[in-house]
């Protein structure tokens, strides 16, 4: 099975939406009609608007990087799917280990975000990961597996077409400090495995798992090579054009 591979940016709590505009028209003057590889920007939502400007008739998509799994209503501070649908952004970052760690997003909160996404037409992109204590206790499977069963509790074979997942074991992110392509490789194959047993193996074979955690372009060849990672979610390699340009390159290239 040929998986269209995926390189998302997760820009993080970064860019105000003029650097981000900047660093949209650098990425779209390279690749902006990039055939074989899907794209996907995250800007901060106070830039999604000016960068959904500036990606106007290109192919590349624009994502945010959270929401709140409610319609509308008391929530300050909180941004609906709808809203997020309204700046014409078509996938979410869903469950991210920052999120996890530093704002209380829990499975079970993390898979209502999942179903809201998804009853808007918004692709999630479902983070999972152990950190380095679950990893040393060898407990990276059970963990994955947990984020993996309870963030798409709910979900049906046929909604899982529109479902990303991206494997990011947390001491992989932002530390330079990136998983071997086998230890990524057998997480990965665990995921479709898992996604075999909940969904089917037609379903489960269509699924797009992404690595993240310290991906750049000198060790993206090798990841990408491996059976089961069919893009990357991007940090800090996202934030500057030259790179996230080679990442999508490389993912061209692995095509
Ligand atoms: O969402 C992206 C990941 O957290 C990876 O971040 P990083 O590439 O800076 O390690």
């Amino acid at each position: 099975m040929i998986r269209r591979k995926l390189i998302a940016g997760n820009w993080k709590m970064n860019k105000t939406a003029a650097d981000g505009v900047a660093l949209t028209k650098d990425i779209v003057a390279e690749i902006g009609r990039i055939g074989s590889v899907d794209v996907v920007l995250c800007p901060p939502f106070t830039a999604l608007e000016s960068v959904a400007k500036a990606l106007e008739g290109q192919s590349i998509k624009l994502g945010a990087q959270n929401m709140n799994p409610e319609k509308g209503g008391a929530f300050t501070g909180e941004v609906s799917a709808e809203m997020l649908r309204g700046l014409f952004v078509s996938h979410v970052i869903l469950g991210h280990s920052e999120r996890r760690t530093f704002f209380g997003d829990t499975d079970a909160f993390v898979n209502k975000k999942v179903i809201a996404a998804l009853a808007n037409q918004l692709k999630p992109i479902l983070c999972v990961g152990e950190t380095l204590a679950e990893r040393e206790a060898g407990s990276t499977l059970a963990v994955v597996q947990r984020h993996v069963e309870q963030g798409l509790a709910g979900v049906t074979a046929e909604q899982m077409a529109a479902v990303i997942i991206a494997y990011e074991p947390v001491w992989a992110i932002g530390t330079g400090k990136v998983a071997t392509t086998a230890q990524a490789q057998e997480v990965h194959a665990f995921i479709r495995d898992l996604l075999t047993k909940l969904y089917g193996a037609p379903v489960a074979q269509k699924v797009r798992i992404l690595y993240g955690g310290s991906m750049k372009p000198s060790n993206a060849p090798e990841l990408l090579a491996e059976k089961d990672i069919d893009g990357g979610l991007i940090g800090g390699a996202a934030l500057e054009a030259r790179s996230f340009i080679d990442l999508v390159k490389a993912a061209e290239a692995a095509h």
